[in-house]
């Protein structure tokens, strides 16, 4: 077990994603006031372990400690909750709530599509947490069903949204270091696969796309290649599945409109998926189909949506940790915990009113420009791990930092990837087996939600936080669903076959280094003569002995004899040669 600073013990890995590790770990003792969780002793939790190569970026290091009081008090029953930041050495951790649950995306990958009223009923609730994230200006701008948790305590279950905090490390500028394109094709909004500004709208396009997935089983735009999934995004229109709810559609229709201002903001989206969960049961009353076809109306875009931070331009290191302390905030100071074995914590940042510290003196060696840059091998990682993080050469003309090469250039305001190096790893949906708290029964969309998703209590007001640029306000909860009527065929025809599912890729072994890293100038060269006096000697010999060139010579001689008459004349006449030129001499 490998303790964190000196509160955490690691225990067991739960799951490794693109950029780091998730552990189960122990808490050793209560943290200190720089927590938002202070936490008892033996209390467990779990903490995502930055990768080394991310901790080793300087930008990264800033960033990490700029965005923890974010982090710290983004709370709500929806979102994993952040409880610690842990910056050691070359460590950066994010100690989070444990969940007890799988995913969405191996849930669904395991379990099949969601009937549209769960489907509804879940999104509606990460819609929620999207709402309050929104209102306290934070943008997740990663949402895919990896990052939605299912907590299952109690028989119900909660999806959980996590890894906030993770796409806004990923704008430091030394991610922009390399010509790649980093991202996940199957959920990027089109004004991000475009390079455009962005706003809250790309976390309901996301909400969006995670709905169809849930249930269809896949993604709506797929691919052989990330470039064709992106050009998808941005040009084609997505079609209803024939077993969609026509309510339920409309819903997606609208989050998946290319114009950002066109998609309803989430607590819209929250409350209208509640009115189509409502009328889309076999227990709806007529009203509550009537509301449910009507959704259209209660799907207003947001009139002020929460802007993403334009990535900061990229800035020689020293200017970053400047830009870093001008912004930092003296009550979201951030500790390093003492090293493995160390006594004393030392402090990072300087404590309040106090005055701080050579920011230098913090930075972590900043990465050598040929040295492999950590995306690579996350990347590979996640290719390793047949998830759907992509990668994609950029042309270096596009790259605006070979056209600009000082980091003071702001970042490319569109990076299209050029050419596709390997094709997107999509998940097929898996057969449609039934969700798993139905009983054996017809893909039928109007299951009683009772019966195959227990929603849970309404979820406590959103605290209230620093900042708050918009009002944030408790979501209506439907009314039971009484009686079946919808406009949809009672009996929906049988879903389609399964897509093919693609065999899962065998972690690709690792690169050997030759058995002789001794490098001999000329070999190859030796090598090339030998190999084309083998050629002369095998030519010569068919010709000597499929063509008349015996006879015309006029010795009758086989190859071998002529050869070896040929090596003894030449003897014979370098040695008269040597004996000639040593005469005079002796
Ligand atoms: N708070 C948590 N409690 C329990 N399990 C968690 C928690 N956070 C993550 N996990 C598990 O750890 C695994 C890896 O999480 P991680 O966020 O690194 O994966 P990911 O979302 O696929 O990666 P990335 O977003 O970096 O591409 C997930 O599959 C999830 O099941």
């Amino acid at each position: 077990m490998r303790p964190v600073g000196s509160k955490y013990l690691l225990e067991e890995p739960l799951g490794r994603g693109a950029t780091g590790t998730v552990w189960r770990a122990r808490q050793r003792e209560t943290a200190g006031a720089e927590a938002a969780v202070a936490g008892q002793p033996g209390e467990t939790v779990a903490i995502k372990v930055l990768k080394e190569e991310l901790a080793q970026d300087a930008d990264i290091v800033m960033r990490f400690l700029r965005e923890r009081s974010v982090l710290l008090r983004l709370t709500h029953p929806n979102i994993v909750r952040t409880r610690d930041l842990v910056v050691e050495g070359d460590l950066l951790a994010l100690v989070m709530d444990l969940i007890d649950g799988p995913d969405l995306h191996k849930y669904i990958r395991q379990n099949g599509p969601f009937t549209p009223v769960a489907a509804a009923l879940l999104t509606a609730q990460i819609a929620d947490a999207l709402a309050a994230s929104h209102a306290d200006g934070v943008v997740h701008r990663d949402l895919k069903p990896a990052n939605v948790l299912l907590d299952e305590r109690g028989g119900q279950m909660k999806p959980m949204l996590t890894d906030f905090g993770i796409a806004r490390l990923a704008d430091s500028p030394g991610l922009t270091r390399t010509h790649e394109f980093v991202g996940t094709p199957s959920y990027v909004a089109p004004e991000s696969a475009e390079g455009r500004p962005q706003t809250s709208a790309v976390d309901i396009y996301g909400a969006g796309i995670l709905l169809y997935e849930l249930v269809t089983g896949r993604p709506p735009f797929a691919g052989g290649t990330a470039l064709e999934v992106l050009h998808r995004h941005l040009s084609e229109e997505p079609q209803r599945p024939s077993t969609l709810p026509e309510p339920l559609w409309t819903v997606i229709e609208r989050c998946l409109r290319k114009e950002p201002n066109e998609r309803p903001s989430a607590e819209n989206l929250a409350r209208g998926l509640r009115v189509v969960a409502s009328g889309v049961g076999v227990h709806s009353s007529p009203e509550q189909v009537e509301a449910a076809l009507g959704v259209g109306a209660l799907l207003a875009p947001d009139p002020s949506p929460a802007p993403v931070p334009q990535t900061p331009g990229a800035a020689p290191a020293g200017a970053a940790a400047a830009g870093a302390m001008d912004a930092y905030d003296p009550n979201a100071m951030t500790s390093v915990l003492p090293p493995v074995g160390g006594a004393d914590a030392t402090t990072v940042l300087p404590s309040t009113g106090a005055p701080g510290p050579d920011p230098t003196s913090v930075m972590p060696p900043v990465r050598q420009p040929d040295a492999a840059h950590p995306w690579q091998s996350q990347m590979r990682a996640a290719r390793d791990r047949n998830e759907q993080t992509q990668m994609q050469y950029l042309d270096p003309s596009e790259d605006p930092l070979r056209r600009r090469p000082q980091r003071q250039a702001p970042p490319p305001p569109q990076q299209r990837p050029q050419q596709p190096q390997q094709p997107p790893q999509y998940r097929q949906g898996p057969p449609p087996q039934q969700y798993r708290q139905q009983p054996q029964q017809p893909p039928q969309y109007q299951q009683p939600p009772q019966q195959q998703y227990a929603p849970p209590p309404p979820p406590q007001h959103y605290q209230q936080q620093q900042r708050q640029p918009q009002q944030y306000q408790q979501p209506q909860q439907p009314q039971q669903p009484q009686q079946p009527q919808y406009r949809q065929p009672q009996q929906q025809p049988p879903q389609a076959p399964p897509p093919q599912q693609r065999p899962p890729r065998e972690p690709r072994e690792p690169r050997r280094r030759s058995a002789n890293p001794v490098r001999i100038p000329g070999l190859g060269c030796l090598k090339g003569c030998l190999v084309l006096i083998l050629l002369f000697f095998v030519a010569g010999w068919l010709v000597w002995e499929l063509t008349p060139l015996q006879e015309w010579v006029g010795t009758g001689k086989g190859w071998w004899d002529q050869v070896g008459t040929w090596v003894s004349d030449a003897y014979d006449w370098v040695s008269s040669v040597g004996n000639s030129a040593d005469g005079p001499q002796s």
